[in-house]
């Protein structure tokens, strides 16, 4: 049946997180995890729905972007969209006056990467399968069919990407029926934010070890010596026997990097995640470079712009770890370049989630990942954040520390329609008592 895209809605969602301390880093001290949660319209019941991760202020900014974008997905089909989705993808990530505001970075892209998912939940919807397994039984010319080649060919051609995606056929179903059965390991993230107090990180911790996560995320940045005493604690909790990886969220220069990481070495960290700029592919290389003797490896990603930044951190030997986020990058289409181009070069990948919605969306793609693409565990695990799960419809479900593959179709983007009415920002009712009451300040208008 012809699914004709009739309109699109951008709202401003946001949960006080900051209250609780909840996602705080070294950076971001106080984080309201909010999206711009993006619906599309149909001819038919079916929605689409997408959004992309933000931490407060400037999410409506984002939702003025996609409304003008929305002109490119409005009026048509479906089938269209599909039929030539790189195509699609091109023309919504490059408009050639939109893209001044980029190109294919900020708050452009952003707004496109929750349109983009709006489209792959609808798509996903009416074939009636979850993401992960439209994506693991299309072909592998139809998966290379969705991606824009351009700005990353010097590193890996259309045939390149067909090639490995081919070699994922082998063995699809069982790998297929091995995650249905044992999950896919994650990591957690929620003991280690950098506003907990000591009490809270060693309840945190106890609570994950008793719900089987054998692998932690702690913040760092704050200071060497609350570094120090943070490790020592979620050490003291977790043992030495458990994975510890550490985030600094762009916290240094690059020698402060290498220094300050010296200094944690005892604790010993798998990895240091964004150390400093991500921009800065050279900064990142020579911190890998340096920490390497210290068994510390190099991680970023979350705020990795797009496939042309992901191309030169693999070119550089500036990762050991690929963090995508599909709320970041340009969504599904891009995803599937960046997934592919780590495989070519052996990089794992270890997508970002700690934000609202992302262990929903992310979670997608390690499973394609593992199904289809790099056919392997090894050294590769999906972030874990716990909380706000509740505002969605189909929350994703984690046991024994392990994700468990969704069967519902869709991307699981799909918020409730209580929650998204309460937090909208500012009209929301939980936004108005926290004005009402001072604890946060209404907007101003201009
Ligand atoms: C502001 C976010 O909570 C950020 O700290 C998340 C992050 O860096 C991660 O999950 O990794
Ligand atoms: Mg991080």
């Amino acid at each position: 049946m012809a699914v004709k895209i009739t309109g699109i809605t951008a709202r401003d969602i946001r949960f006080p997180t900051s209250l609780e301390g909840d996602g705080s880093d070294a950076i971001h001290t106080d984080p309201d995890y909010s999206c711009a949660y993006i619906t599309l319209t149909t001819s038919t019941e079916a929605k689409g729905f997408g959004h992309t991760f933000t931490i407060g202020r400037g999410t409506e900014i984002v939702c003025e972007a996609a409304h003008a974008l929305g002109e490119f997905v409005v009026g048509k089909h479906l089938q269209e969209i599909t039929a030539d989705f790189a195509g699609f993808w091109r023309a919504l990530a490059n408009d050639s006056q939109l893209r001044w505001l980029g190109p294919e970075k900020g708050v452009v892209h952003l707004a496109t990467c929750a349109i983009v998912n709006a489209v792959w939940d609808l798509w996903a919807k009416v074939e009636r399968k979850p993401l992960w397994k439209l994506l693991a039984d299309m072909t592998p010319e139809e998966l290379v069919s969705v991606i824009d080649f351009r700005y990353i060919s010097d590193l890996l051609t259309r045939e390149e990407a067909l090639e490995i995606l081919k070699k994922g056929q082998d063995g699809k179903k069982e790998r297929e029926a091995e995650l249905i059965s044992k999950g896919y390991p994650a990591y957690i993230t929620s003991a280690g934010w950098s506003g907990y107090d000591e009490q809270k990180t060693r309840q945190k911790c106890k609570e994950a070890l008793a719900k089987g996560f054998v692998r932690f995320k702690a913040k760092v940045g704050t200071g060497i010596e609350a570094d120090r005493r943070r490790l020592a604690v979620m050490r003291e909790e977790i043992g030495y026997d458990k994975l510890l990886m550490t985030d600094a969220n762009q916290r240094w220069d690059v020698s402060e990097a290498i220094d300050w990481m010296k200094q944690l070495t005892e604790f010993k960290p798998l990895w240091i995640e964004e150390p400093t700029s991500p921009d800065d592919v050279l900064g990142h290389a020579t911190i890998a470079k340096a920490l390497k003797p210290y068994n510390i490896a190099v991680a970023t990603g979350e705020h990795c712009q797009n496939r042309v930044v992901f191309k030169q951190l693999f070119q550089a030997d500036s990762i050991a770890y690929c963090q995508i986020d599909g709320c970041r990058l340009g969504g599904v289409n891009e995803v599937l370049a960046v997934l592919l181009m780590a495989a070519k070069l052996n990089v794992p990948v270890c997508p970002h989630a700690g934000g609202v919605g992302l262990c929903q969306v992310n979670q997608h793609f390690s499973y394609f990942d593992y199904i289809c693409v790099s056919r392997t565990l090894e050294n590769r695990f999906l972030e874990y954040a716990e909380h706000l799960h509740e505002n969605y419809k189909f929350p994703v479900e984690v046991k024994g520390g392990h994700y468990v593959l969704p069967q519902i179709p869709g991307f699981q983007t799909e918020m409730r329609e209580a929650s998204l009415d309460t937090h909208e920002y500012p009209i929301g009712p939980v936004w108005q008592k926290l004005f009402a009451e001072g604890t946060f300040k209404p907007p101003k208008k201009h």
